[in-house]
């Protein structure tokens, strides 16, 4: 049984250990498998010490942690290949440190999301889910017209974070006719967008604020009171990236308080439970943190984990490393 094999590392194909959730499974037609061997605790039996010593790559499926008492169980590890955009579940320090590379999705979820990040968008500003359950609970025939929406062309759209997302809602935005402008680690030589030095000056000069940059110490609650006050009353925000970027009580506060015109969101600070403030709010569309989820992204996410690992196995250069500071 290849799981009681030590040896089982040198054989062909390679051996990958999975890391996972049990209620975080493989994407729908895994095709991994034909290509791997993959090691999976929650299905295989117990994973011996011995074998665990001479993993050398491994696969994270979903945002299960990977800490430091991970990593000194897998002395032998040489990449974490992670299977989201995000890797603000890995330890990034850590892996640098013990000089482990880490891989993530690449742009395998950056069109789909950026479609979402449009769409949550459109649903704020022309109050879709609200107007959907307007008719659905009969209040058409009753109450008459429907409050009138906002247009999108024209906005001023402010994105954080122009990675590979983010510039993906830049090309959509633009085509429906909103200017844009950003803030990044670091300025685009290759962008003609205007840039900003920072969130809050990127928020004053803009309509609607879509968040999709990493999640790190940098960035956690990058949109805060301030950012949110130099938005303003009529300001949107869309957070497609991780809940922790938009500190979520303040953003609570503000729309309660008609401090803002509304939010998309599809990520919370604590999923999957969503402020009950938030439920009741037309001007709020609330989302389950689904905006990678097609089977589109998902055959296209397993071309690049097996892109990664095969590179890795045979030392060639990576697809989509995780970029060092
Ligand atoms: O949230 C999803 C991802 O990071 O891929």
């Amino acid at each position: 049984m290849a799981g009681e094999n030590p040896n089982f590392q040198n054989t062909d194909p390679p051996t990958v250990l999975v890391h996972r959730f049990p209620s975080f499974d493989f994407p729908p037609g895994n095709r991994l498998s034909t290509q791997f061997h993959l090691l999976d605790p929650i299905t295989s039996p117990p994973t011996s010490p011995v074998l665990l010593h001479s993993i050398r790559a491994l696969l994270c499926i979903g945002p299960v942690p990977v800490t430091p008492e991970t990593l000194n169980r897998l002395p032998s590890l040489q990449i974490i290949v992670g299977s989201s955009a995000g890797v603000d579940h890995i330890d990034l320090t850590e892996c640098r440190r013990r000089n482990i590379a880490v891989t993530n999705a690449g742009s395998a979820f950056s069109e789909d999301t950026a479609d979402y990040a449009v769409a949550l968008l459109f649903g704020v500003l022309r109050r879709l889910p609200a107007g959907d359950r307007y008719v659905r609970d009969g209040f058409w025939p009753v109450n008459g017209d429907f409050p009138l929406g906002f247009k999108l062309g024209a906005k001023r759209v402010g994105i954080l974070g122009l990675g590979s997302i983010g510039s993906e809602v830049a090309k959509r935005l633009a085509a429906f006719g909103c200017s844009i402008a950003y803030f990044s680690r670091k300025k685009k030589t290759s962008v003609l967008f205007p840039y900003y030095e920072n969130a809050i000056d990127l928020a004053a000069n803009s309509d609607v604020l879509i968040v999709c940059c990493a999640l790190n110490d940098e960035t956690h609650h990058i949109v805060n009171k301030d950012v949110m006050v130099a938005l303003g009353k009529e300001g949107v925000i869309i957070n497609v990236g991780r809940g922790p970027l938009v500190d979520e009580k303040q953003l609570v506060e503000f729309l309660v308080r008609g401090e803002l015109g509304g939010a998309g969101l599809d990520v919370f600070e604590n999923e999957p439970n969503v402020p009950k403030e938030l439920l009741e709010r037309d001007n709020v569309v609330l989302s389950p943190h689904c905006s990678v989820a097609t089977p589109e992204s998902f055959e296209a996410l397993q071309d690049v984990i097996i892109a990664n690992l095969k590179a890795f196995f045979s030392n060639k250069p990576l697809v989509s490393p995780v970029q060092k500071d």
